[in-house]
């Protein structure tokens, strides 16, 4: 049977590296056969059937069928999963919250159309099913993950309040369903603290990206392990320097977006889509046992004090496509102010989008 996943924004720059990794298996598994839905606006049609083309053009043996449009009926029905790439980017001098006025009504449209289209959705299954999904959701992952697997995730910026507003414009679909991406975040501060133990990135684990995908964004190595030349340890251990783990680490992986931007007159485009697919990849397979990733979900119920109604960047585990937030890890007065400062921006942008929402 092949999955179906929309893309939004598809003729756009993520998309077009996004595209191929996922048609070539790369996310949801080497066997698992796809079909693509590219939605993007009416000016980018022609542009889509380029990409068509050139998606047939790479004679990929387990794309089934792509479908360009820019209906959000066609583009959102049946699907698997989404996921929601099409908004304007930054420029350079802009902070990512300067979107919110350009992107978030483009979220809170699509939240809808998902809650009016997309499949398999609680309200579709007969009532006596509802009550036994009901009884069941809190100790079964069937429930989510088989029955109700849509997964949604928001890339576009800013992605934390995109992803809180397409949530609330979605009620028939669990808000555990959508996530945000701070992916590339994570991967970023991996990567630094990698290139200055002088291993490969696959020797650090348990970075953690707190808050928002922004400048207040709390990139926190204290829970995060090096395994440098066979020996595992703290990442503080390893570095032998707080002041630059404290400093100029922090705000390389905060203001990295930005570097980029500078230098390409364009924003993270390759590592935003690879960023993408680990966080997919994660969702659909789970995260290996012992490690946790970040990723932007809702604050209910978390046990950081992280004010509830928000989208928040926090250290999950994920098994049988649903994630968990992990628990109980020590936080110190350094790592306290950071997180809050974070969900104190999150607040107000929250607040800000809603307030243009309803005028
Ligand atoms: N969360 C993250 O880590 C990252 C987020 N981003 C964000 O991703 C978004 C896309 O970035 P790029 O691909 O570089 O931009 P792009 O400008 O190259 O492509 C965006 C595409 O979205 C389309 N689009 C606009 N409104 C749409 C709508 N209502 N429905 C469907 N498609 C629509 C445009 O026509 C365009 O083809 C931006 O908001 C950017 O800031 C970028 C990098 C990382
Ligand atoms: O910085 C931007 O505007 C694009 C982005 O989200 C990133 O590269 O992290």
């Amino acid at each position: 049977e092949p999955i179906r996943v929309v893309v939004t924004g598809a003729a756009g720059q993520i998309a077009y590296s996004l595209l191929y990794s996922i048609a070539k298996g790369d996310v949801f598994g080497k066997d698992q056969p796809i079909i693509l839905v590219l939605l993007d606006i009416p000016p980018m049609l022609p542009v889509l059937d380029g990409v068509v083309m050139e998606l047939q053009d790479c004679a990929l043996p387990l794309l089934r069928e792509v479908i360009p449009t820019d209906e959000v009926e066609v583009g959102f029905k049946d699907i698997d999963a989404a996921i929601l790439v099409g908004s304007m980017p930054r420029k350079e001098g802009m902070e990512r919250k300067d979107l919110l006025k350009a992107n978030v009504a483009i979220f809170k449209t699509q939240g809808a159309a998902l809650d009016k289209y997309a499949k398999k959705t609680v309200k579709q299954l007969s009532s006596n099913l509802q009550r036994i999904f009901r009884e069941e959701k809190s100790k079964s992952f069937w429930y989510k993950g088989h029955h109700v697997s849509r997964q949604v995730l928001v890339v576009g910026n800013p992605a934390n309040t995109n992803c809180l507003i397409a949530s609330k414009s979605a009620p028939s679909i669990p808000k555990e369903n959508f996530s945000c991406l701070t992916r590339l975040d994570h991967n970023r501060a991996s990567s630094q603290v990698a290139i200055r133990c002088g291993v490969s990135s696959d020797k650090v684990k348990n970075v953690i990206i707190w808050g928002n995908h922004s400048s207040t964004q709390y990139p926190d190595v204290h829970h995060a392990k090096v395994d440098l030349h066979g020996a595992e340890m703290g990442v503080y251990e390893a570095v032998k320097d707080e002041a630059w783990l404290r400093g100029d680490f922090i705000s390389t992986v905060q203001l990295r977006g930005a570097a980029v931007i500078k230098s390409r007159k364009l924003s993270s485009a390759m590592s935003a889509a690879k960023a993408i697919c680990d966080h997919m990849r994660d969702i659909w397979f789970g995260t290996k046992e012992g490690e946790f990733i970040s990723m932007g979900v809702y604050a209910a119920g978390n046990s950081y004090g992280v004010p509830e109604d928000l989208i928040y960047s926090f250290p999950v585990q994920i098994k049988n496509k649903t994630w968990k937030i992990v628990d109980g890890l020590p936080i110190n007065d350094f790592s306290r102010a950071k997180m809050d400062a974070t969900a104190a921006e999150l607040v107000e942008e929250r607040d800000t989008a809603l307030d243009f929402l309803s005028q």
